[in-house]
């Protein structure tokens, strides 16, 4: 499992290891810059190399990498942007032996009250040589606002002199301007061909747009004690990777019977909107339950009959065809013969928020009182969710529902907007959390899973999922799992991870623009293939 930290954390285990642990912090650095030097080392010749440094620990790095790259034949240029006055003791303690070294000038670039933007860049425009790489050590992990004035010229110089030269670009820890907790951009940001990250990802280079500033990120061990990690507020965030999802799995049992393998029960469909039912109806057999039935209004019938003969279907009526006894009688039916079977349950694919689904979610989080199986609610039962005010939030829905918002749901479910919880999706994801003390799955292009214990980011898929039914996909998947045993939190981490896998298949195959819904249907059998062990 990788996992990841936030600035903050990172800080908080660096001071850890410093302070606590007794590692020297020079120590610490000599790694981070010797490992992104001999990155660069690896991929290039030596030739000539600029480095744009802070004056905090990030440009401390650079100069460090400056000292190493002289002494193995690099012809290095520096270029200091900021006060001298503000430079950290590590940072001074570098430049001390460049200065010993006698053959690395630093130049240096200050803020002057006087200057704009404009004047600014031209003036930086002469610091900036050609060269065949060039390295960022701005900004680290210690970004605190957003970008502006000299600094903000000297990013957009980088970018634009690297790209003139067609240099091969390193950022050193992070790139300078990314928020390294939320992936967003701080004003003005570096891209980069490479980014060399020091003891842990940053959970801001693996979320959107920060994952889109560099083509690869690179973590190296820079000799941090492996407790370093225990002692940070809160908990790093754990990315499952394939052979985490291999264990996860675990081993379909030879003699197992469709009882065995779990049966779903899916309640989903309007008028109109049989698909989301066939979808997550679909997604749960394609990930292995033994049964899956499908509660939907009777116009949904033939279409769903044909489409998968396989499902158990219970059509019931909409609340204005029936008397009010046939209704309750429905319920009851529903309530009695149907949900005791279930393994698992889906609620809200297409289902409408008219008063018939509002009864039938009422009825699952009644049935959620008294018994143990897993929820997962989506879509519009989430949209019925948040339309609850008049009911004290704070009810606990309990460690075995899954809530799988996307960002428009979320936003609705806080008060908020799609835009606001689609930049925020952490803090929002963490007050969602708090809000309803269950599982929230918040989808995005990165999907965070938060439980009361545990915090995940999702790593697979792309951009072909986002497309109508991908959603609905998702829910059998989880459910799926859940309903062959494992507990809701793996069912949902895992089944967030394997839907990602089956949608990057499809992508293979179809690309990100033509692939739809149904495709990762076919990917979740090629995902499943490579992870399934052979023997029990
Ligand atoms: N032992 C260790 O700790 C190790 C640390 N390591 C390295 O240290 C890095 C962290 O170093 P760090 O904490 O010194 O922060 P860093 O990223 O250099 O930035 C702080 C400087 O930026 C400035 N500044 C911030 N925002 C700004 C803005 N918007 N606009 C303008 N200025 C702004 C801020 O100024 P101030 O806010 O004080 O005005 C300060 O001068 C980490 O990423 C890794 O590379 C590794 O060597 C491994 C061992
Ligand atoms: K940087």
């Amino acid at each position: 499992m990788k996992q990841l930290l936030t600035g903050k954390q990172m800080k908080q285990a660096d001071t850890w290891s410093i302070k606590e642990f007794g590692m020297e912090s020079l120590i610490l650095m000599e790694r981070a810059a010797l490992c992104a030097a001999q990155h660069i080392m690896s991929v290039q010749k030596p030739g000539c190399v600029f480095i744009m440094c802070g004056m905090g620990n990030n440009g401390a790095d650079g100069l460090a990498m400056a000292r190493i790259l002289s002494q193995n034949g690099w012809s290095v240029r520096i270029a200091a942007i900021g006060q001298i006055e503000k430079a950290t003791k590590e940072w001074l303690y570098q430049k001390s032996l460049l200065d010993k070294m006698e053959i690395l000038p630093v130049q240096y670039f200050y803020e002057s009250d006087d200057k704009d933007e404009e004047e600014y860049r031209s003036a930086l425009s002469n610091l900036y040589v050609p060269a065949q790489v060039y390295v960022d050590a701005l900004f680290g992990v210690g970004l605190s606002r957003k970008v502006s004035g000299v600094y903000r010229a000297a990013i957009e110089e980088w970018n634009e002199h690297k790209k003139k030269c067609g240099a091969y670009g390193v950022a050193v820890d992070i790139c300078s301007g990314l928020d390294a907790k939320s992936g967003q951009v701080l004003g003005a940001y570096v891209k980069a061909d490479v980014q060399i990250t020091f003891g842990y990802g940053k959970v801001g280079q693996f979320l959107y747009p920060g994952a889109s500033l560099s083509d690869q990120t690179i973590t190296c061990d820079i000799g941090m004690p492996n407790e370093a990690v225990y002692h940070v507020d809160g908990f790093p965030f754990n990315c499952l990777e394939k052979s985490d999802a291999k264990d996860w799995l675990g081993s379909r049992c030879l003699w197992g019977n469709k009882g065995t393998f779990g049966r779903v029960v899916i309640i989903a469909g309007s008028s109109g909107m049989a698909g989301a039912a066939y979808l997550s109806a679909l997604a749960a057999y394609r990930t292995g339950a033994g049964l899956v039935d499908i509660v939907t209004p009777k116009c949904n019938r033939l279409v769903l009959q044909q489409l998968l003969p396989e499902a158990v279907l219970h059509c019931i009526s909409e609340i204005s065809e029936i008397s009010k006894d046939e209704d309750e009688e429905q319920l009851a039916y529903l309530r009695n013969e149907v949900l005791p079977k279930a393994k698992a349950i889906v609620i809200g694919p297409g289902l409408s928020t008219d008063t018939l689904a509002k009864k039938l979610l009422d009825m699952v989080l009644e049935w959620n009182r008294s018994q143990n199986c897993p929820i997962v609610i989506d879509a519009d039962a989430l949209n019925l969710l948040a339309m609850r005010t008049n009911i004290d939030h704070a009810e606990y829905l309990g460690e075995n529902v899954i809530l799988t918002p996307h960002p428009g749901e979320l936003g609705r479910l806080m008060n908020s907007s799609a835009k606001e919880a689609a930049k925020n999706l952490l803090y929002f994801a963490e007050e969602l959390q708090k809000k309803f003390g269950c599982i929230c799955v918040c989808k995005d292009a990165r999907t965070v899973i938060l439980t009361q214990k545990n915090r995940y980011l999702n790593l697979t898929g792309n951009s072909g999922m986002a497309t109508g039914g991908s959603g609905d996909v998702l829910t059998g998947v989880i459910a799926s799992l859940a309903a062959q045993g494992l507990s809701a939190e793996r069912a949902a981490v895992l089944g967030v991870w394997l839907h990602g896998a089956a949608g990057d298949e499809a992508a293979k195959e179809k690309s990100p623009y033509s692939m739809i819904a149904r495709d990762l249907a076919d990917g979740l059998s090629k995902v499943l293939i490579q992870i399934s062990r052979k023997k029990v």
